[in-house]
Parts: structure tokens; sequence; C-alpha cells
């Protein structure tokens, strides 16, 4: 393998930056210093003024995906080639097939398809869609021999992709017997059924249908109920697309209250929003459409961005899914059937960059961490990926902070005929971009070859999720300590009818619900209001119930 040399640039970790040359050899990097030697026959790229960072990780994707009736436009080819283009260097794909098919076939055919096409290396999540012994087994197998540590279950797409609360709350359990990730795609899908009718009924059909049938609080009530379980059986929870203020601040109470919840807002939500869904053209319009929605609140965005500088939202993928507008015009008279997805694996780094370390939100050691570190942590493989350290892959983007790019479909490396984010100039550029020791993109020559992509693992049990778990798993509850009840236990056997004890008819007949004080007064918190003036105690003496002035004074009004 040729050997490269990156002269006089600044590396950035996740926890400092500094001057240094990097060397590589054979994939990964060899040495880290300054003024080092130039080996014999070494390339050498001059990276003066620039950054030397790790590799963008996209934790979402879904490449070569058969989505509501039909294929999406990049496959594991040009979706790789085009996050390459944009600093890219390794995607998570979801393993989501015909649920019919069994979980390991599904990974079998996923698997295949990657390592025939993929240019950058990839890993996988599997999706979960019920629980029964078939896919406890698989899951097993998935986790244990194959690579696979994260599952991901829906809790939207009715009928098709849904699991229930119990089998949810089911296959959490099973994930961390596993030592592996939950994550969640957090919608209530029963919400949305209601929604989609309600809009329908209104004759709304075209892409707004498809936000004003998603609204936030749909989003925000799965998101909290997703930490909750989590929180209850203390499991980490990840969830996936954070694109709303209320789902974001589910996740930040969540960590707040100690839970190990991981927030993955994407490109999209972080630079653009759902005005874009009342858009005139209906092309543009059904181009944004993606689930959970992008909020038509313009200053969610930014929110997304904070907390993704705060580190309440922890890295960030792009759930890259895309559809050719013929692809979207299924829907074109029912936005229930537009197929669902954008663009972003290409755009994602310098979007991020321009919305958080131009803007001043964050500094370029968090835009490592959110772009690629954390996620090597999150998934296991940190710092194998994720860093620039020797014995490290050399998965590295010598990036220009300075330069600029104004994003259009006309000019991009997607496959896909539109983007989301269509004649925006953002600051930050890849200028190089190294892939397993060899340069794929340099100034804007693309070299990459299909199948070069490896498959990587992602072992059970990271640690940056699960030692807190591990730790308060073994912080048991303690019984109190007391002297055994002696005293007498009443008799169920022996209990008055309930009927009789508990209701009493009134003078009209109808029945309140409370029993009379020991006294023998009627219950306070029994109503006394009865149409016909007349109470059931009328006949007992009660203390003055006549209010002869109101309170507010005595009116002399007509009323
Ligand atoms: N997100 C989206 O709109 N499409 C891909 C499937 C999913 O992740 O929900
Ligand atoms: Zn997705």
């Amino acid at each position: 393998m040729v050997n490269l040399v990156i002269k006089g640039g600044t590396v950035v970790n996740h926890d400092r930056s500094f001057l240094a040359d990097v060397i590589i050899e054979d994939g990964l990097i060899k040495d880290i210093g300054e003024n080092l030697a130039v080996p014999n026959g070494a390339k050498v790229i001059d990276a003066k003024d620039k950054l030397v960072m790790p590799g963008g990780i996209d934790t979402h994707t879904h490449l070569d995906l058969l989505f509501m009736g039909t294929r999406t436009a990049d496959d594991f080819y040009s979706g790789t080639r085009a996050a390459l283009a944009g600093g890219t260097t390794m995607i998570m794909n979801f393993i989501l097939e015909n649920k019919q098919i069994p979980l390991l076939e599904q990974y079998e055919m996923n698997k295949t398809r990657a390592e025939k096409n993929a240019c950058c290396d990839f890993a996988f999540h599997a999706c979960v869609y019920n629980y029964n012994e078939q896919v406890e087994k698989d899951m097993e197998i998935l986790s244990r021999e194959k690579g696979i540590n994260s599952f991901k279950m829906f809790m939207a797409y009715k009928d098709v992709f849904m699991i229930n609360d119990a089998d949810l709350i089911k296959v959490f359990k099973k994930c961390k017997e596993l030592g592996a990730i939950p994550m969640v795609h957090a919608e209530n899908g029963d919400l949305i059924e209601e929604g989609q009718k309600k809009v329908k009924t209104l004759g709304i059909t075209g892409p707004e249908g498809h936000l004003l049938s998603r609204p936030e609080s749909v989003e925000a009530e799965a998101t909290h109920r997703a930490i909750t379980i989590a929180h209850e059986l203390n499991s980490p929870v990840y969830i996936v697309h954070v694109m709303s203020k209320s789902a974001a601040q589910a996740v930040s109470d969540g960590k707040r209250k100690g839970t190990v919840v991981i927030g993955e807002p994407i490109a999209a939500g972080l630079a653009t929003d759902g005005t874009h869904y009342f858009n005139k053209c209906w092309r543009h319009s059904a181009g944004h459409v993606m689930s959970p929605p992008l909020r038509d609140d313009a200053s969610t965005p930014g929110y997304l961005m904070d907390l993704l500088a705060n580190g309440d939202l922890e890295l960030t993928g792009t759930d890259h899914c895309t559809f050719n507008t013929n692809q979207k015009a299924l829907g074109k008279d029912d936005f229930s059937k537009i197929p669902n997805g954008v663009n972003g694996i290409e755009d994602r780094m310098t979007v991020i960059w321009d919305r958080g370390v131009h803007t001043g939100k964050m500094d370029p050691c968090r835009f490592v961490a959110v772009t690629s570190t954390n996620a090597a942590k999150v998934f296991n493989i940190y710092p194998k990926k994720g860093y620039i350290g020797v014995g490290s892959d050399a998965d590295i983007v010598v990036w220009d902070p300075e330069a600029t790019r104004t994003i259009s479909a006309k000019s991009h490396h997607q496959a896909v005929d539109f983007n989301i984010f269509e004649g925006m100039t953002f600051h930050g550029v890849p200028m190089v971009v190294i892939s397993n020791g060899k340069v794929v993109v340099e100034n804007d020559n693309i070299t990459v070859e299909r199948g070069s992509g490896r498959f990587i693992r992602t072992p059970c049990y990271p640690d940056y999720v699960y030692s807190r778990v591990k730790i308060r798993d073994n912080i048991k509850l303690s019984k109190v300590d007391r002297e055994p009840y002696t005293g007498p236990v009443v008799d169920l056997n022996n209990q008055p009818n309930e009927i009789e004890n508990h209701q009493i008819p009134n003078s009209n007949g109808n029945f309140h619900n409370r029993p009379l004080t020991k006294s023998g007064n009627r219950n306070l918190q029994d109503s006394s209001f009865s149409l016909g003036g007349e109470q059931w105690d009328d006949q007992n003496s009660r203390p003055s119930t006549r209010v002869k002035n109101p309170p507010g004074g005595k009116s002399s009004g007509i009323y």
C-alpha cells in the first residue's frame, strides 16, 4: 500500500488539537508528531492551515432499501461514494427488510450487497418488529457471532414495522442481557393513524398533510415513553432522529434523571425545517417528506444544534433514505403514500461545521465528537474509528474550515434528483479524504473502488453505554427490617356486599358512590348536585346550607 504523510496540519481529536504530521502505512496511522521525516516513496499531503480530523461516521443510513413499495435511489455504491465526497468514511446502515424474512437472513442479504458495493467501511443495525423465540435466537446469534450490537424498534409505521409496547419492553430486556443497544424510532403510530384520517377528512392530500398528521407531541410522547421504559429497566436507549424541540427536551430530561439516553439529531433537522411542507411546488414539498417530519418552527434547527453542542444530544446521522421525484410521486394524491426519506450522507459534515462551529456554538473538538468519536464510542469501535492516534484506522479528512460549498442536486454525488439543502452555502469543506489509508477524494476528484469497504463488527457491552448500567444493576434495593404485624386481618370471605355498602339511592332513585361518614353525614367527597333540587339527605339536619349573600356580594341585577 502507498504510504502517506499528512504534513503541517492541526490534528483535531475530540479531546484536544495540536500541530502534527501524520504518517499512514498499510491502512493504519503509524506515527504522529512534529516534523516527522517523510518515508521513501510516501505521498505527501500538504495540510498547512487545514485541520486533520477523524473521518465522519454516519450512524443512520438507509442504502439499497425497499420502502413503501419502491427502492431507494442510493445503493451501497452511490451512497458510500457520496459519503466519502462529504468527508464521511464509515456508515451504519439499517437492515430493514420485509418482516416475514428471518433477521439472520436479512443480515446475510444486506452484508452480501454491501460487501460487493460499498466504497467505505460499514456496520449494521438490525431492526426488530416483534418478539418471539425465533427473534430471541436471532438476536443472540447476531450480537454474539455476527458483529451487531444495536437493534432498532419502530414505535410508528402501524401494521408495517410497528412493535407493541409489551414486545418493545421484551426487546429492551433482551438487548440488555446481550449488552446491545436498543434504538427506537419514536413516534406514536396509533395517533399518526388517527391524525392521517383526520387530515384526510379535511380534504388535505398534499405533503403538508404529512406534517399536520404527525405533530410534535406525537414524537415527544413516544420519546418520553421509550425513555421511561429504559429508565425503569435500567437499560440504555438510543433515540434515532430527534426532530423536535419537545422530543429533544424529553432526551434532556432523561439525561438529567440519569437515564442512559443517547439522542441522535440528523443533518436535515439541524439545517432545514418543515416550513417547506407548505411550499406551493408539490415536488419541493414532497422532497422534504420524512418521518418524523421536519418541524415548521424555524427555530428548531438552532435549538437542536444547541443541545448537540452542550452534550444533551450526543452524535449525528443523516437518515439518508433517498427517493427521486417520480418515486415521491407515488403519493401525488395522498401524502401518506409519499415514500419517506431525505438526503444527507454527503452533506452532514459541512452542514454541522457551518451551523455548529462557524456559528460559534461548538469548537472543532466537539465537532469531531459529534460527527465521529461519540459514534465510535457508543458502538464500541473506538479508538479503531473516530480517533487520530497511532494504531487507529487511517480514516481521515483534511478539512478546510474557511472554504465554502453551495449544495445542489446538480453537483452532488448522491444518486437522487433532489437535495433538501439546494442552494444553501455552508462553510467547511473536505479537501482530502482518506479511507483505509487510501486517498479517495482530493480537490473534488473522487477515486473510489466498488466493494473496497469492509464490514466493521460492533462488539457488545460498549463501556460508554454500559458501565453505568452495570454499576446500577449491582445497587440492590434493600428491604426494611421490622417486627412482623401480629394484629387482626380482615376476613375477605366475610365482607358485606360491596354494592349495598357503597351505593346509596337518593330520592330520585340515582346512586351516590360513597358511604356515609362515621357520624352518619353525607361524605363531602360525594356530589350533592341534583337537577331536581332535592338531596338524598334532605331529611337530615345540616349546618347552614342556604347562602343568602353569595361570595362577591348580593346581586340586584336580572340574570
Ligand atoms: N425516516 C424516514 O423518513 N425514512 C426512513 C425510514 C425511517 O427511518 O423511518
Ligand atoms: Zn431511518
